[in-house]
Order: C-alpha cells, then sequence, then structure tokens
C-alpha cells in the first residue's frame, strides 16, 4: 500500500477504459511488486500489459475514483516520481528520431556526456556506432540506440514494453545480463511484458517473480521465480519447469477461455458496451 517502502510498485483498484463507449482495459486490478524485483507479465494479445506499463509510466491518466497508482510512494500523476524509465515501441516512430542526427550527437543533447560510463558500456553491449546516422539505420539498430538512450540513466524502475523483441538474440542476452546485474547492484525494479512471439531462450534466469494477465486481470498475481518445491506457483507448475512451459499453458488457458466466451456469445474486448 502507499506509504510501504518495500514496494516499488502499488497499485490498487485500478480501473480503466480507452474510451467511455468500451469495455475497460484493466479491471479492478491490485499490484504490488517488491524493490529490486523483476517481474515478466504474461498474457494474450489485448490482456492489458501495455495499458498497465503506461499507466505506471504516467502516459495515460486515470480518472477513476478510488484507484490508487504509486511508483515509489509517489502518487503518479500528482506527484510524478523520478528516475522511471519507460521504454516502448512507439518512440522509434517519432519523425525526431528518424531525422539526420548523428547517434552521439543525439545521446548527448539528451545528457549522454554526463553518464559516460554507463552509455559507454551500453553502447558495447548493444553494439551501437556513435558515428551512425539516425535517418539511415535499420528498425534494430534505431532500436539499440532507444536502449541506450533510455538506459544510460540511473533508474530506480524501468518499464519495459516489448522493446527487446527485434534484438538478435546475443544483443539481447547481453542486455538481459547487464539489466539483470544493474538491478541487483542497485536494487533497482523491473516489470516488462512478455509479447507472445517472444524468443524465450535465455529468459529463464532473468526473472525474479512471473505474473499472468488476461482481460484486464491477474488471474496469477506476481509470484516467485523460479517455481519451487513451497513456491506459490507449485499448485499449477512443477518446481523447475521453464518460463516457456509456463507461458504456452497460460497462454493456452487464456485461448480456452476466450473460446468459451465467444462461445457462449461474449463479443471480443473493445467491442461497444452496447454491443456486448
Ligand atoms: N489506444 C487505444 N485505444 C483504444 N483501445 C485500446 C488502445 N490501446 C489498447 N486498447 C485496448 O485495450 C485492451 C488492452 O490492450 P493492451 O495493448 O494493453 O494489451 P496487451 O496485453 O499489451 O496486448 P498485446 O500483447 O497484443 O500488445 C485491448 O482490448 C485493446 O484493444
Amino acid at each position: 500500500m502507499p506509504g510501504d517502502s518495500v514496494d516499488t510498485i502499488s497499485v490498487s483498484q485500478l480501473t480503466y477504459r480507452h474510451n467511455p463507449d468500451t469495455e475497460p482495459s484493466l479491471i479492478d486490478v491490485d499490484l504490488l511488486l517488491p524493490r529490486g524485483s523483476r517481474t515478466i507479465v504474461v498474457g494474450a494479445n489485448g490482456a492489458g500489459k501495455s495499458t498497465l506499463l503506461q499507466i505506471l509510466a504516467g502516459k495515460r491518466l486515470v480518472s477513476t475514483p478510488g484507484a490508487h497508482i504509486f511508483v515509489k510512494d509517489r502518487d503518479v500523476f500528482r506527484d510524478s516520481p523520478p528516475g522511471v524509465t519507460f521504454l516502448g515501441t512507439e518512440w522509434a516512430m517519432n519523425p525526431v528520431v528518424r531525422g539526420d542526427i548523428v547517434v552521439s550527437a543525439f545521446l548527448d543533447s539528451v545528457g549522454g556526456y554526463r553518464h559516460k560510463e554507463r552509455r559507454d558500456k551500453l553502447l558495447d553491449i548493444l553494439d551501437v556506432d556513435l558515428d551512425w546516422h539516425m535517418h539511415n539505420i535499420s528498425d534494430g539498430e534505431r532500436r539499440r540506440v532507444q536502449l541506450c538512450f533510455g538506459l544510460m540513466v540511473d533508474w530506480d524502475v524501468l518499464l519495459l514494453d516489448e522493446v527487446t523483441v527485434d534484438l538478435d538474440v546475443l544483443v539481447r542476452d547481453d542486455l538481459l545480463n547487464f539489466l539483470k546485474a544493474d538491478s541487483e547492484a542497485r536494487g533497482a525494479t523491473i516489470l516488462c511484458k512478455l509479447h507472445a512471439t517472444h524468443i524465450f531462450d535465455g529468459l529463464n534466469n532473468f526473472p525474479t517473480h512471473v505474473a499472468h494477465m488476461r482481460l484486464g486481470t491477474f488471474v496469477t498475481q506476481p509470484a516467485a521465480w523460479p517455481v519451487t518445491s513451497d513456491s506459490a506457483l507449485v499448485s499449477q507448475f512443477a518446481p523447475g519447469t521453464t518460463l516457456y512451459n509456463v507461458a504456452l499453458q497460460w497462454l493456452k488457458e487464456d485461448r480456452d477461455n476466450r473460446q468459451e466466451l465467444e462461445k457462449n456469445g461474449r463479443k471480443a474486448r473493445g467491442a461497444r458496451r452496447d454491443q456486448v
């Protein structure tokens, strides 16, 4: 709850509609994430993962009475917390980052010279060339520049929305190791969305918690990872289960649930309320 410094992220009674006449994308969400945790959220398309990340980043205003959205003990909207980094896919679409600007100038324009050590480490991990021109690089290369840009500042909370999807496996592996070591060394908290098409190799050792969202709610709250004989997930999975198997089972349950709803005449989410 707000005021408890053990939890970096504390959410309660969060309901959110993108449009007033559609079904809510998040329904009465409660969430507590301890400081230093690294949580992967699994869920089918449209489960509400990105919407939740965007709200935690303060990018979507929530006006639902009673909703509490606190990051680092601060109200995300009224007293926005410092040290929160959100990395989402829309960044690469921004015309500014597609202009004729050299990477070194671009990174310096956002203070890269002040974080030279971390910047150089990230340039190395992400294999980014300071002489690249932003308008002349591939989407994957632009993504690597974005990661360098977003991660070079010391963040306390990192909200990752799919941005590792188009990295090659070597770069991605190095980056995950960097993020893991960074979060362990500084007690920084990471929440990331796992896309259904994600490559799972190398991800197994990354999270401290995994969670499952479906139709705007958590069907499994963040649970300690890996699965051990005394962990909450042992009722669903055998100790030592891989993240790949967990995701497969949860996504299959999501599909079964959707088919059941459709059989019973329920329209897909996003339909107007008066059509549901
Ligand atoms: N900008 C928007 N305007 C209206 N509805 C939206 C918008 N963004 C998302 N939604 C709706 O909110 C719901 C949750 O979407 P969200 O993008 O959060 O899901 P997700 O779990 O991240 O899905 P995916 O894995 O497919 O990216 C979906 O029904 C989606 O149609």
